[in-house]
């Protein structure tokens, strides 16, 4: 019984920002929490060629119910529509962009080394785009009836604020075009605003390519621990490092209290087309080697900030580079181990107090004593914690010489924290330039009073690293968007882009 892909399969990913945790959570002692954002990665993948060609009656996006992959009870039937081997190739757009399309050419690697894509088309590569389709096909290849893979046409669509506004594109009626802008420069030229591109974008492809050729979209829940093994595996591979994997984490599963998985999982699996490569992508997927399960921790998985409470990002458009900035710490930790291993234990006590009173808090108004108006109160510890994590930031940026919290963000935090209905900010993630996380009383007026502060805010302060706020811009996410979904009935959404 051969099964048959649909001809649309579409799947979205969301991005995140590490509200605690920063740099501990590499270590699998210690933990983050992370939010999952409203800002999300959509990839649509087209059958443009199958093994079988479409009847008229299939139109290439058709409503859910007769959508689903058709099971083809006679195969001798199958067989006679057959239209000689069809080209397998894979094309991939990101058509927000300048000149962002990239043409792959399958191949099948000998000896179970995988199915692996090279690049046709002149033009920068991109990583993490060709190696999802290297790990996603091989994993597919293995485990699909059918081997045939037909010709792949994958469009990529990113929610707007993953990127500074450029002001440039054409983006005359961004709604008419499902909300996504034109951001009208290359995607090297884009300034991203630190919400995980990377990681939404590799578990919406892997998980979009898979559920096209081997199950139907409803069962991607189901699917969730696998697709997470693959994407985690996919995006390490791209990274060229074993990072903690939180970005992919809250991308397959929402928000979440996240411990990394032990980093030995992945580091056995050797390179896409080495002998056997496809035997254990497919064990470290299905986690079936009894040596080294998966470990990783989501907890309080769809976890939200207390009722009254809202989460904003404050970009500053002068993005850092994280991966040095990660040596570098972990530099400093290694030569200087107690202190560090002192620090580390400070701010993961002081983080965890801060999540179980955000717990604590989101249970509150079901109290019978509660009153409206009795925020500024029920937050204020919320808001102290807060300060002491930037505390313990602080002396981590001083004694590593990295910019955790840079002066420039250090004047921006102090001046938000001083604005009515702010309950507390901090440098999320890896810190730097990155957009910074602000705690707020859920309320209109609390938002246009930042939004007069930014008019016209620039940094006053000689920065230790160069940096400079020329402006802030607040971004229009919010958090606790869910993991990785099923976007068949968006498509509408994505047609004038396709
Ligand atoms: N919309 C997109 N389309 C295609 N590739 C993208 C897109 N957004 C991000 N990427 C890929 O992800 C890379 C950025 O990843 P990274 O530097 O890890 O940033 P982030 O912190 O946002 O994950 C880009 O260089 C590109 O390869
Ligand atoms: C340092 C880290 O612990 C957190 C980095 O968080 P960011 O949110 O800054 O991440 P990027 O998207 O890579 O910029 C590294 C890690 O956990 O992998």
């Amino acid at each position: 019984m051969a099964v048959r892909p649909a001809a649309t399969t579409a799947v979205s990913a969301p991005g995140k920002v590490l509200l605690t945790g920063g740099y501990l959570v590499l270590d699998r002692k210690y933990s983050g929490t992370v939010f999952a954002l409203d800002a999300r990665i959509h990839a649509i993948v087209e059958q443009v060629h199958r093994d079988r060609p479409p009847t008229p009656s299939e139109p290439l996006a058709q409503p859910p119910d007769t959508a689903k992959e058709a099971v083809i009870e006679d195969e001798e039937q199958d067989k006679k529509a057959l239209d000689g081997p069809p080209e397998e190739s894979v094309v991939v757009r990101s058509p927000q962009f300048r000149d962002a399309v990239w043409e792959y050419a399958v191949q099948r690697c000998k000896d179970g080394g995988g199915v692996k894509v090279s690049q046709r088309n002149d033009g920068p590569k991109n990583p993490f785009v060709e190696t999802s389709l290297n790990y996603a096909l091989t994993y597919i290849g293995y485990v699909a009836d059918s081997q045939d893979l037909g010709s792949l046409s994958v469009t990529i669509l990113a929610d707007n604020d993953y990127y500074s506004d450029t002001g440039l594109g054409n983006n005359v009626d961004v709604r008419a075009r499902g909300g996504f802008r034109d951001f009208g420069v290359t995607l090297q030229d884009a300034h991203k605003t630190g919400l995980g591109s990377s990681a939404a974008l590799v578990t919406a492809l892997v998980s979009a390519l898979v559920t096209h050729r081997t199950m139907h979209p409803d069962d991607l829940v189901v699917a969730r621990e696998k697709l997470h093994n693959l994407a985690q595996a996919a995006h390490c591979a791209a990274q060229g490092k074993v990072g903690s994997g939180f970005d992919i984490g809250a991308a397959v599963f929402g928000s979440c209290f996240y411990r990394r998985f032990s980093p030995s999982i992945l580091e056995k699996l050797g390179e896409i087309g080495s002998p056997r490569f496809e035997e254990r992508l497919f064990s470290t997927v299905e986690d079936l080697d009894p040596t080294q399960p998966w470990d990783t921790e989501c907890a309080d998985v769809g976890m939200k900030l207390p009722p009254g409470m809202q989460l904003l990002l404050c970009d500053v458009d002068c993005g850092s580079q994280t991966p040095s900035m990660v040596k570098k710490v972990l530099e400093w930790r290694k030569q200087n181990q107690d202190e560090a291993d002192q620090l580390w234990d400070d701010l993961q006590a002081n983080n965890e107090k801060l999540r179980h009173e955000l717990r604590r808090l989101s249970h509150v108004r079901m109290n019978p004593g509660y009153e409206a108006g009795m925020e500024p109160e029920l937050y204020r510890n919320v808001g102290i914690l807060m300060q002491r994590s930037r505390s313990y930031l602080h002396a981590m940026t001083e004694k590593s010489k990295v910019p955790v919290e840079p002066r420039v963000q250090t004047e921006l935090l102090d001046a938000v924290l001083q604005v009515e209905g702010v309950i507390g900010g901090v440098v999320p993630g890896a810190g730097g330039y990155d957009a910074v996380a602000v705690l707020i009383q859920d309320d209109i007026d609390v938002v246009k009073r930042l939004q007069a502060l930014f008019e016209s805010y620039q940094s006053k302060v000689e920065d230790d690293f160069g940096g400079k706020i020329e402006r802030v811009r607040m971004l229009g996410v919010r958090h606790g968007s869910e993991g990785v979904k099923n976007e068949f009935q968006s498509l509408g959404r994505y047609l004038t882009w396709l």
